[in-house]
């Protein structure tokens, strides 16, 4: 039995055209809906608790000079450097630290068209976001709010809900 509770060599994946979890074994290409035979249920359920297949983020974008797309609803272009971005981040994390609430802090200040939505990006796979911001987002826990993070688009504070 490995950790995810499966018998080898069945794996856990998730299915985003069914928008739903699926048992795949890599030997014999086989796929399924239902558990395989011989899984430890109470092992699994553990096992997608410390390994998420898909996590729901907020998240708080500062843009900067040399984000990928230096633009913003807020003001265009964007001209600040990376530092300024990362320095005026802070100030948004401290917030966060003493109460605010993120979505509101997100409204008025991220760079990204989630705000609309309180920075909400809705639920997401391994493999459908920048890499740094994966990683990050799939290392909190439920309500755990991230570090700063750097990507392409420049630079985040993000909060994973579900
Ligand atoms: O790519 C988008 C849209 C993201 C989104 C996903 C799902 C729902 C709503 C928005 N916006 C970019 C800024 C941006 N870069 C990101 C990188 C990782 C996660 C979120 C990001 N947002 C931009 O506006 O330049």
């Amino acid at each position: 039995m490995s950790s995810t509770g499966l018998p080898e060599p069945w794996t856990v994946r998730f299915s985003k055209s069914k928008s739903r979890q699926y048992f795949f074994n890599p030997q014999t290409k086989e796929s399924q809906w239902d558990e395989p035979e011989g899984t430890d249920h109470a092992a699994l359920k553990q096992y997608l608790v410390d390994h998420p297949l898909r996590v729901r983020c907020l998240h708080l974008l500062i843009k900067h000079k040399d984000s990928k797309r230096p633009a913003s609803h807020r003001c265009d272009p964007i001209t600040i450097s990376k530092e300024e971005a990362l320095e005026e981040l802070s100030v948004y994390q401290h917030k966060i630290e003493q109460g605010e609430k993120f979505e509101d802090l997100a409204k008025s200040r991220s760079d990204c068209s989630s705000f609309k939505r309180g920075g909400d990006l809705g639920s997401f796979a391994s493999g459908e976001m920048q890499p740094p911001f994966e990683k990050a987002a799939f290392a909190l826990k439920v309500g755990e709010v991230s570090k700063p993070v750097e990507t392409a688009s420049g630079v985040h504070i993000i909060k994973r809900v579900a």
